[in-house]
């Protein structure tokens, strides 16, 4: 039996593997059968699908809070994202994947950073390799560009610049909608900031690319997981691949709908919420024939903002059920626990009726179960 130590070292050696020069899946990307089970089939059968809200809709505090409660995920239209946008910073982002691993190892992140070109941050928690590439930018981007196109990193510089702006003029709006629909008024958050546009809130933005993959079936994408934001503004290019669980359906597809974004209930409002909008449960699988690509925004509150439950959502009868964390300090317990980050900060043990994402882990990973600790794969049975 290898030992943890040497597993790891395997891992790592396996970190940078070219998936796009790939003719058969390697042993070390194919997942088990059990873990892609259970998928649409149950779904589509039950013709559920995720909720798209039109923004300009009269209703749409009422809508997104529907959505939050019963989906914790739905797509929006109608959002002000100037036309054009999404398809130029797809460009970019496919320019950057498609340089040679050499270029883009240039940009690697480093094994205690954030920013830069990696592997999925929680493949450590699997036992096997995700068919998936990322780049991670946390403030300017231009470092890693100009180590990327020495010649020519303005063009990504600026792009990523201004959808980044966009990007947070939406959240922003977003943010008054799910507010709105908890009854919380801008009294009752300390950093709303004084134009009430979020100013001091901080984002991530992931590029995520999903090469076509010769054995797709056997392999996955991005693992189940949670976002640990507020909530996540996703761009997916126009290839199939995000799954969203929902209770007892399974897995439901969360299919590409022209200029549309996805919204995912993240942690961090679970945990504003008091449990009432539950982090929403996803992951991506990968395609046969198309390269798939990804652009996530992740939101969340600014440096040093405590994030606990809302006040006006506390009660006898309802008593805060999370402690009080910021957006850096819980970002450290989902390095540490992953799935169990939110029952890390978890102050009242249970109650009646709420399931955080990790409750619904039922199987743990057989590589894992003689060591201790959190490691642990989500095995999610139909
Ligand atoms: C702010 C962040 C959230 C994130 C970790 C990060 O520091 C930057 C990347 C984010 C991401 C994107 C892909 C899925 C995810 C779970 C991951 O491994 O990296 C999220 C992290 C998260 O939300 O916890
Ligand atoms: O590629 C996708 O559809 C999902 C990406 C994602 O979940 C993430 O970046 O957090
Ligand atoms: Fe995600």
């Amino acid at each position: 039996m290898p030992s943890r130590i040497s597993e790891a070292v395997d891992l790592h050696q396996n970190k940078y593997l070219d998936l796009n020069s790939m003719k058969e899946l390697p042993e070390s990307y194919a997942w088990t059968q059990l873990e892609h089970e259970s998928s649409s089939s149950i779904s589509s059968r039950k013709k559920e699908s995720v909720p798209i809200i039109d923004l300009r809709h009269p209703d749409a505090v009422a809508l997104v809070g529907r959505a939050c409660i019963t989906w914790g995920v739905f797509q929006v239209i109608n959002h002000g994202i100037p036309k054009g946008l999404d398809q130029r910073i797809e460009g970019q982002v496919n320019s950057l994947f498609s340089l040679p691993m050499q270029r883009k190892l240039r940009a690697a992140r480093s094994p205690d950073g954030i920013s830069g070109y990696g592997v999925a941050r929680i493949s450590c928690f699997f036992q096997k390799l995700m068919w998936s590439e990322g780049f991670t930018i946390v403030g300017s981007p231009l470092e890693h560009a100009r180590q990327l196109w020495p010649h020519g990193y303005t063009e990504f510089c600026d792009i990523i610049g201004e959808y980044d702006k966009e990007m947070k003029r939406l959240a922003g709006r977003i943010m008054w909608l799910i507010l709105g629909s908890l009854g919380i008024s801008e009294k009752e958050i300390r950093w709303v900031g004084s134009n009430r546009d979020f100013a001091e809130a901080c984002a991530a933005l992931q590029l995520n690319s999903y090469p076509p993959c010769p054995d797709p079936t056997r392999a996955m994408g991005l693992a189940a997981h949670t976002d640990s934001t507020i909530f996540t503004i996703l761009h997916q290019s126009n290839t199939s691949g995000l799954e969203v669980l929902r209770g007892s359906s399974g897995w439901v597809a969360v299919p590409p709908v022209p200029r549309a974004l996805v919204i995912n209930v993240g942690d961090l409002l679970q945990i504003l919420s008091n449990g009432l909008y539950q982090s929403v449960l996803h992951r991506a699988l990968v395609n046969g024939k198309h390269h798939r690509l990804s652009v996530a925004y992740l939101y969340g509150p600014p440096k040093g903002a405590q994030i606990s439950p809302l006040p006006k959502l506390i009660s006898p009868a309802c008593p805060p059920i999370y402690r009080s964390v910021t957006w850096a300090e819980y970002l450290q317990e989902k390095a540490k626990h992953f799935n169990k980050a939110l029952s890390s900060v978890r102050i009242c043990a249970s109650i009646k009726g709420l399931q955080d994402a990790h409750d619904k882990i039922i199987q743990v990973d057989p590589r894992m179960n003689d060591i201790d600790g959190p490691f642990e794969t989500k095995v999610i049975l139909p």
